[in-house]
């Protein structure tokens, strides 16, 4: 049966009733014995020990992508010395040289790239990406940075606010223009073959030539797709069709003109075509399987390897590899920029980067997250001995706030845009994702000064905004929040009040704390701030770890408007700051989960089906995914139609049928069958949080199907908001789901959930 509306007739339901679920439910089946076993598999954060497995997944997860903290030196200098050995046994280098000091040529990069998306094994992707590294190293060093952040396909670092995800419309229009082929042609093109790439690809190499324009060089294409980012203001489109047209003629001119013999997009899906890639970074998704974890891994690895060919004319040890490896990782950890790193590491060496590079305002890091817990004895028993400190958890935007006070011995490292300068000092905030967002918050920096005590001269500061009500001095919801301008804010025309409410303090006075124990950086905190009503408070807190204290901490923090508690490691090296990495030492306790999953999703929204009844003009129902941050694929996770306003439909209505297309996209992990087909299909954009009642197994979806056998979905899925902070990639990823899942009590106790396994959708 499909799913296709929220409402399901009385009929409908009794019958599913009697297969132990309902339509809400995305059917269920028991627990498969693998997914039973694989709660007790090796810990995921240790990537460094490779096992046969390993070799062919590639398990990572974004959020942990620059922790360092649960490896183990020893496994690390072994997979380090196996490394070493494919390295050393990948044979000729990935491109023929260029001369030493020329451009990096594009096509260099494009073979590279062709080579790793031809392999899922994690050990060839570094090889691979190492050996151009390197490549680069010997002959154009110069070109590294922009290499790097070509590999990562972004521009620039995030706090820079320049973004591809050029619209697909805009990108045919231009393959057809500089191929001269009809846009119903391209249009049908990948409607059969599905990947945009793939179609300028094939639309180039059945060109013909009349001249031959010069080769591209990595830098200039790096410099024609930021022109074509930055591009805004009247005519904009057509001059971003005219750029995109520049670049695509001159690409692949080894091939243009040789029909099949040049580019076969049948075989080695299109091998090293620079049309393809052009048009993959241009949409915003390269789609090598590529994590930004392994190109961070790739570089320290070609950078030890290089500098001690330099030195000693020989390779370098799997031991030294290993700890260049840490040193990058770490370094990058607390300053997240490419630009700022690679300049240092060139000049200085790898080893001694944290002589130059360390925390520092105005280059923000990735916040540390928190594992979700369902319930007060499961946080009991995880920290158990331990002392631990039960914070509020703030429903609100996450921000960063950094300063420099012009009497500071520091400068403000910035390069984003629009820091805030006043006559104190500089100051900036940023989102969870490193966005800038002081236009978004000029009233907080406008009055930060205030808060700021007399020796504070700079700081890095982890909070929450909170929508405030002036008149009953209050938290307000989170929606209210959302009510604010997200641009051009002016500070006296503010109507959402904020308070921020400050939990973390990661930099002070030249110094960063992020090494330093929970209890001394609440410490500092409390001795560097003022409090003021309604403006800035510390979070609320109490240290207990009696189980009825901490019940009662959560009922008022539910009370004084709050989603429940934030419990967090307060000694030792386990309570240090853990920049970007969803951490044990964070627990979340939400008041809504307690003895459910322990957490909501956020899932983005693939399709949509039509409405009927009421809802005929809109749609009904939508198909949501998770996030598969290793194969950078979104896996569908559940059919929605509950939890929704009318008033909410028609929004969605008009937003989402901006961002239809024909077919699903080729990294839309769904299931085949005709009649689980959506009516309409999505590009990946808005990210939902959605409340379930538990976690099931279904033939129907694929939700961390790698992992568990089978795909997982929602049970009653419930749509709660609008997740505007986060980006679709960022959406609850499929190993979260798996984590999720096999947490769950009926799991536990192996029991599974009572739906048939050959339930009959
Ligand atoms: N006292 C606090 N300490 C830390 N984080 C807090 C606190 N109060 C509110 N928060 C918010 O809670 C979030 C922690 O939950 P989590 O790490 O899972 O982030 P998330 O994925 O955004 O999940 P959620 O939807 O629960 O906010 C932080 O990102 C922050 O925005």
């Amino acid at each position: 049966m499909q799913f296709r509306s929220g409402t399901l007739k009385g009929d409908e339901k009794v019958a599913l009733k009697r297969k132990g679920t309902t339509a809400d439910d995305n059917e269920g089946s028991p627990p498969a014995k693998k997914a039973r076993s694989s709660k007790k598999s090796a810990p995921q954060n240790t990537p460094t020990v490779v096992t046969e497995k390993e070799l062919v997944s590639e398990p990572e997860e974004d959020a942990e992508v620059l922790s360092s903290e649960d490896e183990d030196p020893e496994a690390a200098a072994e997979s380090q010395e196996k490394l070493q050995s494919v390295l050393k046994g990948s044979g000729k280098d990935p491109y023929p040289d260029w001369k030493a000091g020329d451009p990096v040529p594009f096509a260099a990069l494009c073979t590279t790239y062709s080579k790793i998306e031809m392999t899922t094994k994690r050990l060839e992707i570094s090889a691979h990406c190492s050996k151009f590294l390197q490549q680069v190293l010997r002959l154009t060093p110069d070109d590294l940075q922009v290499v790097v952040l070509l590999m990562i396909n972004k521009l620039a670092a995030d706090y820079v606010g320049i973004e591809l995800g050029i619209g697909e419309s805009l990108i045919m229009k231009a393959i057809g223009e500089s191929t001269g082929r009809s846009l119903a042609i391209i249009k049908a093109d990948q409607k059969d073959i599905g990947d945009l790439g793939l179609v300028a690809a094939k639309s180039r190499s059945n060109q013909p030539t009349m001249f031959k324009p010069k080769p591209l060089t990595v830098r200039g294409v790096q410099e024609s797709l930021m022109t074509i980012a930055q591009t805004e203001g009247k005519g904009a489109q057509e001059r971003k069709v005219g750029g995109i047209k520049k670049l695509l003629s001159a690409a692949d001119t080894q091939f243009a003109g040789k029909g099949s013999k040049g580019i076969d997009i049948t075989k080695d899906k299109g091998g090293p075509s620079e049309s393809k890639f052009i048009v993959r970074m241009l949409e915003g998704k390269l789609r090598l399987g590529l994590a930004e974890k392994s190109v961070l891994v790739a570089l320290s690895n070609a950078v030890v390897m290089h500098e001690s060919k330099v030195k000693t004319g020989k390779d370098a040890s799997g031991q030294k590899i290993a700890e260049g490896e840490r040193m990058l990782k770490s370094i990058y950890s607390e300053l997240p920029s490419y630009e700022v790193i690679i300049p240092e590491m060139l000049k200085h060496g790898i080893m001694k980067l944290r002589d130059h590079c360390n925390l520092r305002p105005g280059v923000p890091l990735k916040p540390m997250l928190a594992k979700p817990t369902k319930s007060i004895t499961e946080v009991l028993d995880r920290f158990e001995g331990k002392d631990f400190t039960c914070e509020y958890k703030y429903d609100g935007e996450r921000a960063q706030i950094h300063y420099v006070s012009k009497d500071a011995d520091e400068v403000f490292a910035t390069a984003a845009p629009s820091a805030g300068k006043s006559e104190g000092g500089v100051s900036n905030i940023f989102s969870r994702n490193s966005e800038d967002l002081s236009k978004k918050y000029p009233d907080i920096l406008q009055r930060l000064p205030a808060w700021v005590k007399p020796g504070t001269k700079s700081f890095v500061l982890d909070c929450e905004t909170v929508a405030w009500d002036v008149k009953e001095k209050k938290v307000l919801p989170f929606q209210q929040l959302m009510t604010r301008k997200r641009k051009d804010v002016k500070a006296e025309e503010v109507t959402v009040q904020v308070c921020v409410f400050a939990f973390d303090l990661l930099y002070l006075n030249g110094e960063a704390l992020v090494n330093k124990s929970f209890r001394e950086r609440r410490e500092a905190l409390r001795g560097a701030f003022n409090e003021t009503e309604g403006e800035f408070k510390l979070a609320q807190y109490g240290n207990t770890n009696e189980l009825e204290e901490i019940q009662i901490l959560l009922e008022d923090s539910v009370k004084a408007s709050c989603e429940g508690l934030m419990v967090k490691m307060l000694d030792g090296p386990e309570s240090s700051y853990e920049p970007s990495k969803r951490s044990q030492n964070w627990l979340k306790v939400k008041k809504d989960y307690l003895s459910g999953v322990g957490d909501s999703l956020d899932l983005v929204v693939l399709g949509a089906y039509f409405g009927k009844g009421k809802r005929t003009s809109w749609y009904g129902a939508f198909l949501l995914a998770c996030y598969n941050t290793n194969k950078q694929t979104y896996e569908t996770v559940c059919n929605i139609g509950t939890g929704f306003s009318e008033a909410i439909l028609e929004e969605f209505h008009t937003k989402l049928s901006e961002n239809t297309i024909d077919h699903p996209k080729p990294f839309y992990s769904h299931s085949a069958g005709n009649k689980d087909q959506p009516d309409v299909w999505f590009e990946p954009k808005f990210v939902w949080e959605v409340k379930t009642a538990d976690l099931t197994l279904s033939p129907r979806y694929k939700a961390a199907a790698d992992q568990l056998g089978k795909g997982v979905s929602l049970r009653f899925p419930r749509f709660i908001k609008v997740r505007e902070d986060k980006k679709p990639d960022q959406a609850t990823s499929s190993r979260q789901i798996a984590e999720m899942y096999q947490r769950q009590e009926s799991v536990a106790k192996n029991k599974g959930p009572a739906a048939d396994d050959d339930f009959e959708y």
